[in-house]
């Protein structure tokens, strides 16, 4: 459906095709149909809320650095797949949905398992990504349903780089008492205090996370974060040294970034073939 005064449009983004959402009150998101992947958050008289990496590459078969990729069916190499968070943000999604209702500029992404998906994970699905905007406020929302006649288990992310002035600086508050694996120490402990900081490389899975609102803060700016039916949040920054190894980001950049993404990976989703499970992440700065 095709929204009033066609406030959302199809737009060129790097030389890709991209759904740009603009709501009445000037807040807009724009998705690439790559990955269905988000590489833009503006709030209604506010500036990018989103670290996009400069050097991110689009091609076919590339994974966008920054945005909020979508992670599916697997998060990192912590499953049977070869491919690290999965293959979902490498293909090419379509537009279900773009619309202006209620104020909200809401445009839905679909994509469904084919021939080449089963020969990468045999079973049959569709994924809709449904981003909504207006205001100061932005939700992403995944569902997921299984299409086949087999039960399946997944594991998933909405893998969201949020842009800062200086990581160093940040505060990211709301984990406190919450037990996490630590990738970079291998090991797992319980968050003690309620302000995490930035010191360098940084890669936790915090468990169960349940309804929390984490507050991610910098001097004169805050993200509220609020997430449902997903049950984890995973904190990443790359540090200096992994940050000069990736090759589609700049190597000061890490200082630009932090990700604080609304995951399920620690206690895998089963769904049952005709159900549908749905994950959102909700921001509001
Ligand atoms: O480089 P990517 O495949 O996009 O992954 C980037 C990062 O994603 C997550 O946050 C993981 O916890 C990290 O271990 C990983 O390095």
């Amino acid at each position: 459906m095709q929204g009033s005064a066609s406030v959302t449009s199809l737009v060129d983004f790097q030389g890709h095709p991209a759904l740009r959402l603009r709501a009445p009150d000037g807040a807009q998101a724009t998705v690439l149909l790559h990955g269905a992947h988000l590489v833009s958050w503006i709030p209604a008289g506010g500036e990018e809320q989103l670290y996009l990496s400069p050097t991110a590459r689009y091609g076919d078969g590339q994974a966008v650095r920054g945005g909020v990729p979508v992670v599916f069916p697997q998060f990192n190499l912590r499953g049977p797949l070869p491919h690290k968070h999965g293959f979902v943000r490498t293909r090419a999604w379509s537009v279900a949905e773009q619309v202006v209702r209620a104020g909200c500029a809401i445009g839905v992404m679909r994509l469904e398992s084919d021939a080449a998906t089963r020969a990468l994970w045999p079973h049959d699905f569709a994924l809709e990504l449904t981003v909504i905007v207006s205001g100061r406020e932005l939700e992403i929302e995944l569902s997921v349903t299984n299409t086949g006649t087999e039960a399946f288990e997944f594991t998933s992310a909405l893998h969201t780089y949020l842009r800062c002035h200086d990581a160093l600086r940040l505060q990211l508050e709301g984990l406190q008492d919450v037990g996490y694996e630590d990738a970079v120490l291998g090991e797992v402990h319980t968050q003690w205090g309620d302000v995490l900081t930035v010191v360098g490389e940084l890669d936790r899975i915090y468990r169960q996370v349940g309804g929390r609102t984490l507050t991610l803060r910098e001097l004169g700016h805050r993200v509220h974060l609020q997430q449902t039916g997903f049950e984890d949040v995973v904190v990443w920054n790359p540090g200096d040294e992994k940050c000069a190894a990736l090759p589609d980001m700049p190597d000061a950049d890490w200082r630009q970034m932090l990700c604080v993404e609304a995951a399920s990976i620690t206690e895998p989703v089963w769904l049952e073939p005709g159900a549908e499970w749905a994950g959102m992440q909700q921001l509001q700065c």
